[in-house]
């Protein structure tokens, strides 16, 4: 007998190879796919109807840093540099691990919710954010953001940490959790330490989560330095290579790209968060164009302000084309596969597309709501008209922690009311 069937449902499986259903079943077994067709298994521990739903992978988050819900709104409507200096690093010298978890738990909670299922992190007191996604059910890379600018003792500091937390965490939750180095960027850590990073992550054979020429102000800054971009000098650093994921790359040349794309760099595009710290607008047309591995994150929501993929892939649908003037550029199809083949590539993980012996990281979307019907194109809805608010389902390794918009995994209430205490508390003590 199966764990859990899911039946009559519309089966959008993001796999090239076998298309979609308009009728059909997925069967899990043992946290796996173990059939999708019209005809399957008939008995299973769990059977959920998903008539007038569209089940489709989770959707992946290759770029945030989850405990910041608890400064979503603290200081919006500021460039990158003035936001972080004089807000949001003097805010996070006054956070406390228990804040970190949790700020991480609504953050998995809101992630539940709007259907991701796997998330790449970088913060600090990163323990508690482990703790969170191994309480949450949901699957995730962290990594324990290195922030050295400059400062020799406190980069071995961060490093040791770095290093402790990838020993600790790596392959814990039966393998949801995965664990990375964060170097925080080119512009915040010296090329000694990058270097030295990425000679650790090579040895533990993990990968790293980095910030990469985000605004202009570090585009200036590393030609000021180094007479070189970040990106040429990370190429002559040895950094690069398809271990990296690489946040923002707004500023990039067209001579970056053809690096990123022959070291096989994983890009995630943030286009929110651009936006919104008016850091520009990433060449993500051409990125794709030359067959990069372009991802989608929602950054922090100190940022954004919200956690929601369904958002982002509107807004960068929609950015894209404006940017490109060209209607085509985009296309829904792609959008999605940007936030699930491409994100789950980046990751490392199983998972990303609807296929036999892939994880069963699953979320079941509601369409028979009135701003999604009628229903001529699938994909063109996900991107274009649904919310995250429609997802009413979502499975990771085969484990239902939503159903019905019924979280299972977390108390709800508890959760959000934890973190608003926590938000108000940390605030009062930045401002005393
Ligand atoms: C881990 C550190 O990174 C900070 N951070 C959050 N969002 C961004 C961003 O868009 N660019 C650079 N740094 C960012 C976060 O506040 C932590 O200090
Ligand atoms: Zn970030």
């Amino acid at each position: 007998m199966a764990d859990i069937i899911i039946k009559n449902a519309y089966v959008l499986t993001m796999d090239p190879d076998a298309g979609d259903l308009k009728n059909g079943t997925v069967v899990i077994e043992d946290g796996k796919i173990t059939e999708i067709g019209d005809k399957t298994k008939e008995s299973a521990d769990t059977v959920i109807d998903a008539k007038g739903s569209v089940v489709m992978p989770g959707l992946v988050n290759t770029h945030t840093h989850a405990a910041m819900t608890l400064l979503r709104g603290y200081a919006d409507d500021l460039q990158l540099a003035e936001w972080l200096e004089k807000q949001i690093w003097p805010a996070e010298a006054q956070l406390k691990a228990e804040d970190v978890y949790k700020g991480s738990l609504l953050a998995c909670l809101e992630m539940i919710k709007s259907g991701t299922t796997s998330f790449a992190d970088m913060y600090f007191f990163m323990d508690e954010t482990a703790k969170a996604v191994e309480a949450s059910g949901l699957r995730a890379s962290l990594s324990h953001g290195l922030i050295e600018l400059w400062n020799k003792e406190k980069g071995e500091a961060d490093l040791k940490e770095g290093k402790r937390f990838v020993q600790t965490w790596q392959g814990a939750a039966g393998g949801r959790i995965k664990t990375m180095y964060g170097p925080h960027a080119p512009n915040t850590c010296s090329e000694e330490f990058l270097a030295k990073v990425k000679e650790e992550a090579r040895r533990d054979g993990v990968g790293i989560h980095i910030h990469v020429l985000e605004t202009e102000a570090e585009l200036n800054a590393m030609k000021k330095r180094y007479g070189k971009c970040s990106v040429h000098l990370l190429e002559d650093l040895g950094f690069l290579g398809p271990d990296v994921l690489a946040a923002h790359c707004v500023w990039l040349s067209d001579g970056d790209i053809d690096i990123l794309r022959k070291r096989g760099v994983n890009v995630s595009h943030n286009p929110i968060s651009n936006m919104k710290l008016a850091s520009g607008i990433a060449p993500v047309y051409k990125m794709l164009e030359k067959g990069m591995n372009v991802t989608l994150g929602t950054d922090g929501c100190a940022s954004n302000n919200n956690l929601d993929l369904f958002e982002e892939m509107k807004t960068a649908a929609l950015l894209h084309k404006v940017s490109t003037g060209n209607p085509t550029a985009l296309p829904a199809r792609q959008v999605l596969e940007m936030a699930t083949v491409n994100g789950a590539k980046a990751l490392g993980t199983e998972t990303g597309m609807l296929k036999v012996g892939k994880k069963a990281d699953i979320i079941i979307v509601d369409m028979k709501k009135p701003h999604l019907t009628p229903c001529f194109d699938v994909p063109s809805h996900l991107v274009y008209s649904a919310k995250g608010s429609d997802v009413r389902t979502t499975i990771v390794d085969g484990k239902v922690l939503m159903d019905n918009y019924r979280v299972f995994a977390l108390d709800e209430e508890k959760v959000t009311e934890d973190a608003r205490k926590a938000a108000e508390e940390l605030v009062a003590r930045v401002n005393a």
